[in-house]
C-alpha cells in the first residue's frame, strides 16, 4: 500500500476555532481553513466500486471540522499535528499531508495568509495523540479558555459585490454532513460527540420587526447550528414589513426610487421659522429622561427657530442609516441590546438590520476586531437629535469616550440622514468617514444591496464597499443574528 501513489484532496475546509496565544483569540475565534492529502491505496474500491473499501472524504471534513473548531491549542502547528494523527489512525491511510490556514491571524501588517504545512506517515508519525486518544489521559486536552457553547459555523466567505446570495462554507460535504455540526463544550472534548440536531431553516426574511423580538444571549461568533444562512435578497425589507405600528418607511435605493418616493427626501435644509410644518427643533424631537415622545407634528410653531439645518426635523419619515460597532464586552450582546434601544427611541422605527460582521480594528491603537453591522431606520427625528438619541444608547450601555478610535462597548455614528448633506460642529453628513470603510458599506450593501451613499466621495455603497481598504478585514459572522437570536 505504502508504493502506490494515489491521493485523494480535501481543501478548504474551514471552521471557526479559538487557537492561539493571544487571548482575544481565545475568547473571539477566528476562521482555520485545513487542506488535507490522504495517500490511500485507491485500487480495490475502485475494482468493486465500494465506499467501504476507501476513506469517506465526507466524514474525514467532518472529523477536520471537529479538529478546527475543538479543543484550542497555542500553535497551528500543534492542530496540524492533530488533524494527521486523527487521519491515519485509519490504518488505509499510509500518509496525509495537512496545510493549516490562519487567514485572520494577529499580524500587524497587510498579510493574505499565513500556513503550517506538514507530511506524517508511518515512518514519520504525528507527534501528538489523535484528538480522543489524548482526550483520555487526566487532564490532557482540557481547554484553558472558556469559548462559546455552541460550535460556530465557518463565517460565510464575503461574496463578490454587488451581492449575489452569500455562498455556503466550502467544504463538499452531504447535506447530512453539513447539518450536524459538531459541538465543542470547554469542559469536555468528548472523542465522539453526541450529534446535534440541527435547527429549523433560517427564517425567509431575515430582517425582523424589532418590537416583541426575543432577546437570546448568543456569544459572539456563534452560528445556530445548522441554520441556513438567508439570502441576501432575504436581507432586504419588504416594504411596510418593518415596524410593529405604523408602516415604516421604504427601505429601498434612491436609484430604484421615483422622486416622490426618494427615501433621502427631506424638507428645505433651512426650514422657514414662520412654517409650522417646516420642521421641530432637536429637543422637542428628543426622547426626554422619561422617554417623552416627541413633540406631536403641527404643536411646535411656537418652538424657537432652529439652530442650524440639523435640528429640522422632517415632515415625513426619512430613512437614516446607522452603523453600530462594538469591540470590548460581549459585543453581540451590547449591539443586540443597542438595535433594542434604538427601536425604543420615539420618533426612531428600525425597518432593517445588517448581518453581523467581525471586522479588523480599523485606525487607532492595537486593539481586538469589531463587531459591526448597520441598522436601517425610519426617522422624523432631525439629524441632532437622532445623533443625540444615538449618544444616549451609547451612554446606556456603558460606553465611555476614552481615547480615539480606541477600544469601545458600543459605538453608534450616524451614516446618514435622509439626504442631508452638511458639516456643523458636532455632526457630519454624510459620516465623513464612511465612504471608506467597509465595515459600514458591505453590511450596508448586504441590508440595502441598492443603497447609494450621497454627497463627496459617495456613490453606490456596494460599489464603494469594494475598494474600501479595509474590505480584507472584513468577515461576517452571522448573516442572520438578529432574527436568529
Ligand atoms: N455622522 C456622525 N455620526 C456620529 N458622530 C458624529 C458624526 N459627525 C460628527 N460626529 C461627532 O463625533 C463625535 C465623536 O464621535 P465618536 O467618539 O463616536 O467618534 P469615533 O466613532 O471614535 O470616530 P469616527 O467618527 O471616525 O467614527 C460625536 O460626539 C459627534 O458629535
Ligand atoms: N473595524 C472597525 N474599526 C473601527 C471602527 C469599527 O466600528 N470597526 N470604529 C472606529 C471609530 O468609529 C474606528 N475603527
Amino acid at each position: 500500500m505504502g508504493d502506490v501513489a494515489d491521493l485523494i484532496r480535501l481543501t478548504g475546509v474551514s471552521a471557526t476555532g479559538y487557537h492561539g496565544v493571544l487571548p482575544a483569540e481565545r475568547r473571539d475565534g477566528q476562521t482555520f481553513v485545513a487542506d488535507v492529502v490522504l495517500h490511500v491505496d485507491t485500487r480495490e474500491a475502485a475494482a468493486g466500486d465500494r465506499l467501504d473499501a476507501t476513506v469517506d472524504y465526507a466524514s474525514v471534513a467532518v472529523r477536520v471540522t471537529e479538529i478546527l473548531a475543538g479543543a484550542p491549542a497555542d500553535l497551528i502547528e500543534t492542530v496540524a499535528e492533530r488533524i494527521a494523527a486523527a487521519l491515519l489512525a485509519d490504518p488505509r491511510v499510509s500518509a496525509v499531508d495537512v496545510v493549516l490556514h490562519k487567514p485572520q491571524a494577529p499580524i500587524p501588517v497587510p498579510f493574505t495568509d499565513v500556513t503550517v504545512e506538514i507530511h506524517r506517515d508511518r515512518a514519520t508519525p504525528p507527534a501528538v495523540p489523535a484528538p480522543g486518544v489524548l482526550d483520555l489521559t487526566a487532564g490532557a486536552g482540557v481547554p484553558d479558555v472558556v469559548a462559546p457553547p455552541v460550535a460556530p459555523l465557518p463565517p460565510a466567505p464575503l461574496p463578490p459585490a454587488p451581492m449575489p446570495p452569500a455562498p455556503l462554507p466550502p467544504a463538499p460535504m452531504p447535506p447530512e454532513a453539513l447539518a450536524p455540526m459538531p459541538t465543542w463544550s470547554p469542559l469536555s472534548d468528548a472523542p465522539e460527540p453526541p450529534p446535534v440536531a440541527p435547527l429549523p431553516p433560517a427564517p425567509a426574511v431575515a430582517v425582523a420587526p424589532v418590537g416583541g423580538v426575543a432577546v437570546g444571549a448568543v456569544p459572539v461568533g456563534a452560528v445556530p447550528v445548522g441554520a441556513v444562512p438567508p439570502t441576501i435578497a432575504d436581507l432586504v425589507l419588504p416594504t411596510g414589513a418593518a415596524s410593529s405600528g405604523a408602516p415604516g418607511p421604504e427601505v429601498t435605493s434612491p436609484l430604484e426610487a421615483g422622486p416622490a418616493a426618494d427615501p433621502f427626501d427631506v424638507p428645505a435644509l433651512v426650514p422657514d421659522p414662520l412654517d409650522p410644518a417646516a420642521g421641530a427643533p432637536a429637543d422637542a424631537a428628543l426622547p426626554g429622561p422619561g422617554g417623552d415622545a416627541p413633540a406631536p407634528r403641527g404643536q411646535h410653531a411656537a418652538a424657537p427657530p432652529p439652530s442650524d439645518r440639523m435640528d429640522v426635523a422632517p415632515e415625513a419619515p426619512v430613512q437614516a442609516v446607522l452603523a453600530l460597532g462594538s469591540n470590548v464586552g460581549a459585543s453581540q450582546d451590547t449591539l443586540r441590546a443597542a438595535v433594542r434601544a434604538l427601536a425604543d427611541v420615539p420618533g426612531i422605527e428600525v425597518s432593517a438590520v445588517g448581518p453581523l460582521a467581525r471586522t479588523a480594528a480599523v485606525g487607532g491603537p492595537e486593539q481586538p476586531d469589531f463587531l459591526n453591522t448597520v441598522v436601517l431606520v425610519g426617522t422624523v427625528l432631525s439629524p441632532r437629535a437622532l445623533l443625540h438619541a444615538c449618544l444616549e444608547v451609547e451612554a446606556g450601555l456603558g460606553r465611555v469616550r476614552a481615547e480615539r478610535w480606541g477600544p469601545r462597548t458600543l459605538d453608534v455614528d450616524v451614516i446618514v440622514h435622509g439626504s442631508t448633506i452638511g458639516v456643523t460642529d458636532d455632526l457630519e453628513l454624510p459620516h465623513p468617514r464612511a465612504h471608506e470603510r467597509a465595515f459600514v458599506l458591505l453590511p450596508w450593501a448586504q441590508v440595502d444591496p441598492g443603497a447609494v451613499l450621497p454627497g463627496l466621495g459617495g456613490g453606490p455603497v456596494a460599489a464603494l464597499a469594494e475598494t474600501a481598504p479595509d474590505r480584507e478585514g472584513v468577515r461576517w459572522v452571522n448573516l442572520d443574528w438578529w432574527t436568529a437570536g
